[in-house]
């Protein structure tokens, strides 16, 4: 998968207070030119490189319809090679991950993912998360996905507020899509020794497609070959108590019976590596319970440790 997309300046978006971090349809121009997608099949390194040097594929100029139809040609080639077990078509393993990285002991920032229903508590922890860390001089940065900054987002945000309907899959590509476009920045920012804290991630996009009955390798397919996270944080509430909580039913997911899908979603997808947490708990508390486990991978992460790909073993 060559070159994605922009990069975006705006990456290292933070919710402010006040900020819900959700746009208004109006506030914001829904298709840019730059929305394309090259469906060349280059590792995501190559990506990086085409991105700094300025190079842009010609399929940059496309409406948005093109390039929802090229990424989903893209992504149900590598669907259908995952299912029946071809060769994976990106030249892109955990191994080649870790060679490109072959200073492997160099030190770098952690990737730490917070995921969870919606309203569990992820982006209060995050910015709890990110003044705790600076305090301690560590740099890091708080980032979100859907990232609604880039002209992708836009459309993601816009289909969250009901404002326009797009099919399953084609939503669940765009998800994809938008981290894909930060993929770049993301490695740079990591190996230059920023942690960047994550509310939402690619198991996000795997928990509410495949709630909506999307198979799960499909929905994993197009995330294969993204940064794995170091740290996964399970923000564990019930979908009942979330519901009780502030602005809930604003966005189209947010209705108890889908959330319940969700959550049994997230059971399928969860490993030992990941650290549950009560979210139920008062926000201070919860807070106590994830500082030393984010302080522990920032620190084995700033001893070095070599970044790996997602779902690719
Ligand atoms: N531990 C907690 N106890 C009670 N209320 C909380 C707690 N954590 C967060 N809240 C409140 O719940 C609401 C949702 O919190 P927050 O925005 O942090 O959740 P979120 O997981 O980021 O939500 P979403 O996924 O919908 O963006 C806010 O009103 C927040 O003040
Ligand atoms: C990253 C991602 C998110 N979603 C869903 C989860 C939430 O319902 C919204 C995002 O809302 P937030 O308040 O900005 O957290 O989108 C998804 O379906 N797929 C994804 O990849």
């Amino acid at each position: 998968m060559g070159t994605w997309l922009n990069e975006s300046p705006s990456a290292s978006y933070m919710r402010l207070p006040g900020d819900s971090g959700r746009f208004q349809t109006s506030e914001v121009q829904l298709f840019g030119s730059d929305c394309g997608f090259s469906t060349s099949t280059q590792p995501p390194s190559a990506s990086k490189r085409s991105v700094s040097n300025g190079v842009q594929s010609p399929a940059r100029h496309c409406t948005p319809r093109q390039s929802i139809r090229k990424f989903a040609t893209a992504a149900v080639r590598l669907s259908t090679s995952f299912r029946y077990g071809l060769k994976f078509p990106f030249k892109c393993s955990s191994r080649q991950i870790h060679m490109e990285n072959n200073h492997s002991s160099d030190p770098r920032g952690a990737l730490i993912v917070l995921e969870g229903l919606d309203r569990c508590g992820k982006t209060s922890q995050s910015s709890r998360l990110l003044s705790y860390l600076e305090e301690l001089g560590h740099a890091v940065e708080s980032w979100r996905f859907p990232d609604r900054t880039t002209n992708v987002g836009q459309m993601i945000s816009s289909y969250l507020a009901n404002k326009s309907h797009l099919d399953d899959h084609t939503i669940h590509l765009l998800f994809s899509a938008n981290r894909w476009e930060k993929r770049s920045l993301m490695e740079s920012k990591l190996k230059s020794g920023t942690t960047l804290i994550i509310d939402r991630y690619s198991y996000s996009g795997v928990a509410f497609s495949s709630a909506k009955g999307l198979d799960m390798e499909w929905c994993k397919a197009p995330e294969i070959g993204l940064l794995a996270p170091d740290l996964v944080l399970y923000l564990d509430i019930s979908p009942e108590k979330a519901a009780e909580r502030g602005g809930y039913g604003e966005e189209r997911y947010e209705q108890l019976e889908f959330q319940e899908k969700v959550a049994e979603s997230y059971k399928t997808l969860r490993d030992a590596s990941w650290k549950n947490i009560d979210a139920t708990l008062p926000i201070e508390d919860v807070e106590k319970q994830l500082r030393e486990t984010v302080l522990n991978c920032v620190e084995t992460c700033g001893k070095g440790k070599p970044l790996s790909g997602l779902w690719l073993s």
